[in-house]
C-alpha cells in the first residue's frame, strides 16, 4: 500500500527549522494494521499527515500503490484523499452545524454521488456503528463515544482502502475507548482495510499487527508482542527487519 523511502519533514517557523521526521523508511502492506506510538512531539501526527497527503515531505518519496505522493499534482492528491483515505481524529472534527447523518453524507459529496444515494449510504453507515436512532442529532447532542462513531461512519462510508486514525481514543474514557477500538478492528477484519493508528496507549498499540515507535522523528518497527517494552526492543536493535506479528492479514477486497 505504502512505501516510504528516506522521508524527512522539516517545518520553518519564524525563520527557524524544526526537523519533525528524519530519514523514515517504511513499508505498509495492503490490509495491514500498524500502530505508531511514542511520546508527545516526536513526529507521529506529521507522519500521518504525510500518509494522508495533507502535507508533502521535504525530501524522500512516499509511494501509494506505486504512485509518488510527493510528486502528485494537488488535484490528484485531493481525489486520492476523497476516494481512498479515511481519517479519524482525537477531537472527532465533525461539523457542528450538521446532523450526524449530514456529517456522514458530506464525505460522499466530493465523489459526485447523487443525494438519494448519499442519504441511503450514510444511513447504512450510521446503522453499522449502532447510531441509526441518532441520525438527526447535532454533534453537541451526542456523547464523545457517539461522536467518534459518527466520525468512523464518515471515514468509512466511502469504502476507503486506508484508514488513518490520530489518537482516536485520546478523548474517551477507558470503556468507550475499548468499544471504539473493537469497532475499528471489526471493520479492519471485515473490509481488508489498511489501518495506521497513532496512540500513546500501549494496550491499544498491542492490538495492531505491528508497532512502530517514533522518537525524535525517527521510526523503529517492532513486533507487537514487545510493544509494551519499547526501550527493551530499541536496545535490542529491532529495525525495519523486525518480525511481523503472527496474524495473517485479511484478504484485500
Ligand atoms: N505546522 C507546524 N509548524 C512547525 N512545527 C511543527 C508543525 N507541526 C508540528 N511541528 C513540530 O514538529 C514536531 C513533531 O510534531 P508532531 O505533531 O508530529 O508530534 P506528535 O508525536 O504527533 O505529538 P503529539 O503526540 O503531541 O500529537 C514537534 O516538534 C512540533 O512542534
Amino acid at each position: 500500500m505504502y512505501r516510504l523511502t528516506a522521508v524527512t519533514k522539516d517545518y520553518q517557523t519564524n525563520g527557524k527549522r524544526v526537523s519533525a521526521l528524519t530519514d523514515v523508511s517504511l513499508t505498509i502492506d495492503d490490509g495491514e494494521w500498524l500502530a505508531v506510538k511514542g511520546p508527545t512531539g516526536q513526529g507521529k501526527s506529521t507522519l500521518l499527515q504525510l500518509l494522508g497527503g495533507l502535507s508533502r515531505p521535504t525530501s524522500g518519496s512516499i509511494l501509494v500503490s506505486g504512485e509518488d505522493l510527493s510528486r502528485m499534482p494537488d488535484t490528484r492528491i485531493t481525489r486520492l484523499r476523497a476516494e481512498t483515505i479515511g481519517f479519524v481524529f482525537q477531537f472527532f472534527n465533525l461539523l457542528p452545524t450538521l446532523t450526524a447523518q449530514e456529517n456522514v453524507e458530506a464525505a460522499l459529496v466530493p465523489l459526485g454521488i447523487r443525494s438519494s444515494e448519499r442519504r441511503r449510504r450514510a444511513a447504512e453507515a450510521l446503522d453499522s456503528v449502532g447510531l441509526s436512532d441518532r441520525a438527526t442529532h447535532l454533534p453537541s447532542e451526542l456523547s464523545g463515544g457517539q461522536q467518534q462513531r459518527v466520525a468512523i461512519a464518515r471515514a468509512l462510508v466511502k469504502e476507503p482502502r486506508v484508514l488513518l486514525a490520530d489518537e482516536p481514543t485520546g478523548n474517551l474514557d477507558e470503556d468507550t475507548a475499548a468499544e471504539i477500538i473493537d469497532l475499528l478492528e471489526q471493520r479492519w477484519r471485515s473490509r481488508g482495510l489498511t489501518v495506521v493508528l497513532v496512540t500513546h496507549d500501549n494496550a491499544i498499540a498491542r492490538r495492531a499487527q505491528r508497532v512502530a515507535v517514533m522518537r525524535r522523528g525517527r521510526l523503529t518497527i517492532a513486533p507487537s508482542q514487545t510493544s509494551a517494552l519499547p526501550d527493551v526492543f530499541e536496545r535490542a536493535g529491532f529495525g525495519e527487519a523486525g518480525l511481523k506479528a503472527p496474524e495473517t492479514p485479511p484478504a484485500p477486497r
